[in-house]
C-alpha cells in the first residue's frame, strides 16, 4: 500500500507563494470585489479545509476610527493596520479584511469591517453599511458591534443606525430561519456609572431599536433572543488606561478559547458551514447581497454543498486514476487472474471512500449522499473492466481444469453431473473476487462456461464415440466385403436374397456392440437412433460400394460363367453340339447382369430387370430395343440402380463378342481335331496298305 495519508495534499488547493498566514488580507475591497484568490490561498496556508466545523468567524463593525482595529490586534494579536494619529483621524480601513488568529484553538478567523459614518464614502456609505453588516451576520458566528460608552442612552448616538441596519437586515433577511449568532456589544472608554446600570441601559435601548423596526411579516414578530445571543463587555479607554485596558482584553480572549464547544460563543450548531466550503459560501454570499438578491442561507449551504462535494468528486476520482495500488492491480488484471482481487479493489475503494466521507462530512446529508452515490459510480465504471477481465481469466481457469479432467476420465466419469461441480467452484472463487459496491452477477460468465463445458463434453464424447463407431464400421466393413463379393459374383449368380440375410446378421452383432459403447456414455434417445441409423447406412453403402465394384467387372463375370459352362476345351463331337451347348449357357449370364444392374436390399422388391434383359436380347425387335434405350429401369428408383438399361445393351454386346469368340474358338478346335483324325486315318490307311505290298515285295525279291 502506498502512503495514503499523503493523499490529502491532493485535495488542498495550490498554496499562495510566500504566503503569509499570520497577515490581514483585503477580503472585500472599497468597491466591493470579493478577492476570492486570495481567500483560497488564505485558506490553504491556514488550512482550512480540514477543520470541518471547528472554526470560529469573529466580525467586528462599528463606527469609523472608534478603536476596531485596535481592539482585534489585541484580542487576536492580529495585524490590522491601525490609525497612525499622526496622519489625522481619517479612514483606516477600508472594505472589509481577514485575518486569523495564530495563538488561540481552535482556527478563529478575523474580520475587520469598514466603520460605519465615514465621510469618505458619503451617500454611498449606506449601501456598504448594510452590505457589510449583512456579510457579516451571514457569515459570523461572533459579531462584535464597538460602542462608544457616552453613546448608550442617548438618543441621536453614533451607533444607533448601525444597529438599525443589522437588525433590519436580520429582520428581512433571516427571519424565517433564524440563525442564532453572538452580538457582543464592546463598549469602548467605560465611564465610571456602574457596569450593570449601563448594561440595563444598553440592552433597554437594544430592545427599543428592535422593536421599532417595521416588521412585514407576523413571523417577525420573533424576540431579539431568537436571532441573537447578547453579551456586553466593558473596556476602559486605550489610550488613557492602557495597562487596565490589555488586562481587560486578556480577559475577554479566555472567553474565545474553545469557542466552538456547545454553549461557547462561537456555536452557531448544525447550522455552520463546513469549513471547506467557507471561501465559495462566503462568496457566493456577498455575491447574492451585492446584486440585492434574498439571501437564502439554507439554499446556499446546497450550493455550496453540490460545489464542494463536486471537487472532492473529481479531486479523488484523478487521484484514483494515478494510484499506485490502483494501477497495479489493474495491470496484473489484464495478464492473470488475481484470487483476492475481491479483498484488494473493496480495500482501495473504501479507502477512497472514507476520504469522501471526511472531506464532505458536515455538508447536507442528502447532497453528501448523492454525490456519494454519483463517486462511487464513477470509480465502479473505472474498475468494471478490470473485474471483466478478473472473470474471464477465472472462467478460462475453470475451463482449462474442466478439460483436464474429461480429458483423464474414463468414458463412465464423462457425464453432465461434472458441470454442478465445477461451476459451484467457479461462484466460490467469483465471490472472491466480488467487488462489494457493486451489484454485478457472473451470470453471463456462468452461462458462457457452462455452455463452454457443455461444448466441450459434448465434442469429447463424440469424439470417443466416433472413434469407437469407426472402429465398428471398420469390423462391419471388413465382414461385409468379403462375403458380398462372392454372393454377387464368385457363387455364381447376384444373390440378393443372401446379401440380405448376411447383412441383417452383421449388423445384429454390431448394433448390440454399439449398444455396449452408447450405453457407456450419457446419450440421449435420439443421439442412439441417430448413432444406429448411421452405421445401418454405413453398412449398406458397404454393399453398395462392393456392388458397384463388381459392376465395373460384370463383363467379365458374364464370360467367365460363360466359359465356365461352355467349356472351351471341350472335346466337342460335332458342331451341332456347341450349338446345343451354345443355346444352352449363351444367356445364362443375363442372371449376373440383371443381378447387378440394381441394389436390392429392401426384401420383397421384385423388380423386372431380368425379365426385360432376357426378353430384350433374346428378341432383339424394335419394341424391346426401345425399352432399353430408357434411361431408367421402371420399378427401380435411380438411386438404387448400380446398372442403366442402356449400359446392359452395351454389356451385352460386348459379351456377345466375347462369346462369339469363345464359340468360334470351340468350332476351330473342332475342325482342327476332325483334320489331325482324316490324317491319322490316311496314314493308317498308308500303312496297313504298305504292309501287304512290301510283303509281296519281299515275296518277289526271294522269288527272282
Ligand atoms: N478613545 C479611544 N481611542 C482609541 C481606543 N483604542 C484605540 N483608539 C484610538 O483610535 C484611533 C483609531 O484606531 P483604529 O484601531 O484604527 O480604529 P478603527 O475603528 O479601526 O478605524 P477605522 O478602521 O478607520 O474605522 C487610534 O488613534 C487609536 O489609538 C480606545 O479604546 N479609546
Amino acid at each position: 500500500m502506498n502512503n495514503r495519508g499523503s493523499n490529502r495534499q491532493s485535495l488542498a488547493r495550490p498554496l499562495r507563494a510566500n504566503g503569509d498566514a499570520d497577515l490581514a488580507f483585503q477580503l472585500i475591497d472599497g468597491d466591493s470585489n470579493f478577492k476570492s484568490t486570495t481567500l483560497n490561498d488564505f485558506a490553504n496556508e491556514v488550512n482550512l479545509y480540514e477543520r470541518g466545523r471547528s472554526y470560529a468567524v469573529v466580525a467586528i463593525m462599528g463606527p469609523q476610527s472608534s478603536g476596531k482595529s485596535t481592539l482585534l490586534n489585541h484580542l487576536f494579536q492580529t495585524k490590522f493596520r491601525e490609525m497612525d494619529e499622526s496622519e489625522g483621524r481619517s479612514q483606516t480601513t477600508q472594505g472589509i479584511w481577514l485575518a486569523r488568529c495564530p495563538n488561540i484553538n481552535p482556527l478563529t478567523l478575523v474580520m475587520d469591517i469598514e466603520g460605519t459614518d465615514g465621510i469618505e464614502r458619503g451617500e454611498d456609505g449606506t449601501t456598504f453599511e448594510r452590505r457589510s453588516a449583512l456579510f457579516a451576520l451571514a457569515v459570523a458566528d461572533v459579531v462584535l458591534v464597538n460602542l462608544w460608552c457616552h453613546d448608550i442612552g442617548r438618543e441621536h448616538a453614533a451607533s444607533k443606525p448601525l444597529l438599525k441596519v443589522v437588525f433590519q437586515q436580520v429582520l428581512l433577511r433571516f427571519s424565517n430561519k433564524p440563525r442564532k449568532i453572538t452580538l457582543m456589544f464592546v463598549i469602548r472608554d467605560k465611564t465610571k456609572s456602574p457596569e450593570y446600570k449601563l448594561e440595563a441601559r444598553l440592552r433597554s435601548d437594544v430592545e427599543k431599536i428592535w422593536d421599532s423596526i417595521k416588521r412585514s411579516t407576523d413571523s417577525s414578530s420573533a424576540p431579539l433572543s431568537n436571532f441573537f445571543k447578547v453579551e456586553v463587555v466593558f473596556l476602559p479607554h486605550y489610550e488613557l488606561r492602557e495597562e487596565e485596558f490589555k488586562s481587560k482584553v486578556k480577559e475577554l480572549k479566555r472567553r474565545f478559547v474553545d469557542s466552538t464547544v456547545p454553549g461557547g460563543l462561537a456555536d452557531s450548531g448544525e447550522e455552520k458551514e463546513p469549513a471547506s466550503g467557507f471561501a465559495i459560501s462566503a462568496e457566493s454570499i456577498w455575491n447574492d447581497i451585492k446584486e440585492n438578491k434574498d439571501l437564502d442561507i439554507p439554499a446556499h449551504k446546497i450550493l455550496v454543498a453540490i460545489y464542494r462535494c463536486s471537487e472532492i468528486c473529481k479531486e479523488l476520482l484523478d487521484t484514483f486514476e494515478t494510484d499506485k495500488d490502483w494501477g497495479e492491480l489493474r495491470k496484473k488484471t489484464l495478464t492473470d487472474f488475481i484470487p483476492d482481487f475481491g479483498m484488494r479493489v473493496n480495500s482501495i475503494l473504501n479507502h477512497f471512500l472514507s476520504k469522501f466521507d471526511a472531506a464532505a462530512f458536515y455538508y447536507d446529508e442528502a447532497i453528501t449522499a448523492g454525490k456519494r452515490k454519483e463517486l462511487v459510480d464513477k470509480l465502479l465504471e473505472f474498475v468494471r473492466p478490470a473485474y471483466q477481465d478478473v472473470l474471464n481469466h477465472l472462467m478460462l481457469q475453470h475451463s482449462k481444469k474442466f478439460m483436464e479432467v474429461v480429458d483423464k476420465s474414463s468414458d463412465r466419469k464423462i457425464t453432465f453431473s461434472l458441470f454442478d461441480d465445477h461451476l459451484s467452484k467457479f461462484d466460490e472463487d467469483c465471490k472472491a473476487v466480488k467487488v462489494d459496491l457493486a451489484n454485478w452477477d457472473n451470470l453471463k460468465e456462468r452461462t458462457k462456461l457452462r455452455q463452454g463445458m457443455e461444448g466441450y463434453l459434448h465434442t469429447k464424447r463424440e469424439d470417443k464415440i466416433d472413434q469407437k463407431i469407426w472402429h465398428l464400421e471398420r469390423q462391419v466393413k471388413q465382414e461385409l466385403l468379403d462375403f458380398v463379393g462372392y454372393l454377387l459374383c464368385e457363387e455364381g449368380d447376384p444373390s440378393w436374397w443372401k446379401v440380405r440375410k448376411h447383412l441383417k446378421s452383421i449388423m445384429e452383432s454390431s448394433l448390440s456392440k454399439l449398444d455396449d459403447i452408447l450405453s457407456k456414455c450419457d446419450i440421449d434417445e435420439n443421439g442412439r437412433r441417430e448413432k444406429i441409423q448411421k452405421i445401418e447406412q454405413y453398412a449398406e453403402e458397404v454393399v453398395e460400394a462392393k456392388a458397384r465394384e463388381e459392376c465395373s467387372r460384370v463383363e467379365e463375370h458374364m464370360i467367365n460363367k460363360f466359359l465356365t459352362l461352355f467349356k472351351i476345351d471341350h472335346q466337342w463331337s460335332s458342331n451341332k453340339e456347341i450349338e446345343a451347348a451354345v443355346k444352352d449357357f449363351l444367356y445364362a449370364p443375363l442372371d449376373i447382369l440383371s443381378g447387378l444392374a440394381a441394389v436390392r436390399l429392401e426384401a420383397g422388391n421384385i423388380d423386372n430387370i431380368h425379365q426385360i434383359l432376357s426378353v430384350a436380347f433374346q428378341h432383339p425387335n424394335r419394341r424391346n430395343q426401345k425399352q432399353l434405350n430408357s434411361t431408367t429401369w421402371r420399378r427401380v428408383p435411380l438411386s438404387r440402380t448400380l446398372i442403366k438399361p442402356v449400359e446392359c445393351a452395351w454389356f451385352w454386346k460386348a459379351y456377345i463378342m466375347r462369346a462369339n469368340y469363345a464359340i468360334k474358338q470351340a468350332q476351330e478346335n473342332l475342325k482342327k481335331r476332325r483334320t489331325r483324325w482324316m490324317r491319322f486315318v490316311l496314314l493308317f490307311a498308308e500303312e496297313i496298305i504298305s504292309i501287304p505290298l512290301r510283303a509281296i515285295d519281299r515275296v518277289l525279291g526271294k522269288l527272282f
